[in-house]
């Protein structure tokens, strides 16, 4: 009890003896972690095995990552290695056959759920509950992407003014935005005015939250696992961000919720102009699997928990998209042409952007070439587990496949010549159709939002995004609006390099881009941005 209480107190109340109690602790820990969970293949990019080895190999992961599993990758060594990284090894599968028995494996021997558990410690960061019974994100494969060609026109609306007040509604004016700080507003408001609707995805408060939202999500993850289990509810204390995001959540959904909630219990099915949108669709949703949706916290945080899916990960590929667009300016006429055709011939609708092939092949281009990082579709060992190809697994461990050395193994056909080709996957598409014009198929050909062992994306097999159509959508308005109302180019001071941290790869947040409105704002927007933030 009274090492307990002393390692409180170091977190607490940090002082030197206490900090270096703690670190012991830590290291001791990580000592038995580390040599608990042997897995029998080589390691990687570490200059000598064992412990001290696996250290030197994690700090230079943290910075080379990519390079080492690609190396891995590339010499054709491995069918399963391992990288030491700070708090974990992580094996590595190169194989189809094993990238295809990872994928479709039963969840509870390889766990989607539990490896997400082990990365952002839901129990202390975004609940238990929400993790436990995903019954919300039903709602998304089910209304939130059979509704996407009826919204369209409320997409369009919020997004005409979020780039009017962001990017600039004066014909002619040039407007120099930080990519990423600009886009993640952009992309929060658009996505939560399918949500929960307006007026509240335009308040500053709350789109405020719910961007930080995931970043701290993340970052106490981090911060929370790498403690033993018996010291994380002390170490939860620090991450005081979350509970202050959910106050003020809470502070804007509650009134919503309960003013929904009275109108349901009054008019029942007979509410006809009830809302269209997530809010609205997981209380239904409350109602029918529990017969009630009485629990407005818990209703606030599956909300949050779509912000924490969605935002970043969709705006981090935007930017990704925008700074390979803007530094290849040789693709803008070609995407212009097609989004102009597309939208005169369609107009605004769903119709419009699955025709624009090249956009799709330019979008699908950007994330093979650049990604969001070396590795994918991760799942965590829930019990002893035995490779098909015999390699054994113990409980916990960390296993995932290569995503970006993969996309650019030239050994796949699709990939032959890995250098930036933005109509790689249009020119695939318009061979099937040179062959037979009447070939429908072709136009589902290799699209951005399929998965398979060779497009992994958006992951494959049991857990593959629900997100993704609604992602690819959206992406997709939004690059037609850009590339017909505005010229794009790139701020002589910026790089657009992203940045690199261990599995992860962050589209550059220093990089601006200059925006020069090409046309005249569509009626009544200048007077409604006027009054956007206020
Ligand atoms: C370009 C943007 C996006 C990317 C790159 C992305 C990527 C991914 C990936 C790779 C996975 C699967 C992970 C795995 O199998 O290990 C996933 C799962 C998921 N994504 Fe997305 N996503 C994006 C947008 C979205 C959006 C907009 C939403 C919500 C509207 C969303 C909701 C989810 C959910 C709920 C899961 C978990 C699925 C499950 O529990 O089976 N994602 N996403």
């Amino acid at each position: 009890m009274g090492l307990v209480s002393d390692l409180a107190t170091g977190l607490l109340h940090p002082n030197w003896s206490n900090l270096f109690l703690v670190a012991f602790i830590f290291l001791l820990h990580k000592e038995i972690q580390f040599y608990c969970k042997k897995v029998k293949v080589p390691v990687v990019g570490v200059p000598f095995p064992g412990y001290i080895g696996s250290w030197f190999g994690a700090v230079w992961f943290v910075r080379y990552g990519h390079d080492v599993i690609r190396a891995a990758y590339e010499s054709g060594r491995y069918t399963v290695f391992q990288v030491a990284m700070l708090e974990r090894m992580l094996v590595v599968v190169t194989t189809k056959e094993l990238m295809e028995e990872i994928c479709y494996a039963d969840p509870a021997d390889l766990s989607f759920y539990q490896n997400i558990d082990t990365d952002f410690q839901v129990q202390y960061t975004m609940s238990r509950e929400v993790h436990t019974h995903t019954w919300h994100i039903h709602y998304i494969h089910d209304q939130l992407t059979k509704k996407l060609n009826k919204s369209l026109d409320v997409m369009k609306d919020e997004m005409v003014n979020a780039c009017a007040l962001f990017l600039g509604s004066k014909k002619g004016a040039t407007v120099k935005v930080n990519v990423t700080e600009t886009f993640l507003d952009i992309l929060t408001r658009l996505s939560n005015r399918y949500f929960v609707g307006k007026p509240l995805c335009r308040n500053l408060e709350y789109i405020h939250t719910a961007k930080e939202y995931a970043k701290d999500v993340a970052i106490c993850g981090i911060i929370i696992r790498v403690w033993p289990n018996w010291l994380k509810p002390f170490a939860a204390r620090l991450c005081s961000s979350i509970p202050k995001n959910q106050k003020v959540a809470m502070k804007y959904l509650a009134p919503i919720i309960e003013q929904r909630r009275d109108k349901m219990e009054l008019l029942g099915k007979k509410w006809q102009d009830r809302p269209d949108d997530y809010l609205q669709w997981i209380m239904d949703g409350a109602v029918e699997n529990f017969g009630n949706c009485s629990d407005t916290r818990d209703i606030m945080l599956r909300l949050m928990f779509l912000n924490f899916a969605g935002n970043h990960t969709s705006s981090e590929t935007f930017c990704m998209v925008l700074y390979q667009l803007v530094n290849r300016p040789e693709y803008i006429k070609s995407l212009r042409e097609e989004a102009v055709a597309m939208i005169e011939k369609y107009g605004y609708t769903a119709l419009a952007f699955s025709m624009m092939s090249k956009l799709d092949s330019f979008i699908r281009e950007c994330t093979r070439f650049v990604s969001l990082g070396p590795i994918i579709i991760t799942r965590t060992a829930k019990i002893p587990y035995t490779l098909g190809n015999g390699i054994s697994l113990p409980v916990g461990t960390q296993i995932c496949m290569p995503h970006h050395s993969v996309h650019n193994n030239p050994n796949i056909p699709l990939y032959t010549d890995p250098n930036f080709d933005g109509f790689r996957f249009h020119n695939v598409r318009e061979t099937m159709l040179k062959e037979n014009p009447e070939n429908k198929q072709a136009h589902r050909t290799e699209l951005w939002t399929a998965t398979s062992t060779q497009q992994l994306f958006f992951g494959n097999g049991r857990h593959p995004c629900p997100g993704r159509f609604f992602a690819s959508t959206q992406s997709k308005m939004i690059l037609t609006y850009l590339l017909t109302n505005y010229e794009m180019t790139t701020d002589s001071e910026s790089k657009y390099e992203p940045h690199t941290w261990q599995t992860m790869y962050i589209p550059n947040v220093f990089a601006n881009i200059n925006f020069t409105r090409l046309t005249d704002t569509e009626p009544g927007v200048t007077e409604e941005i006027a009054f956007d933030l206020s």
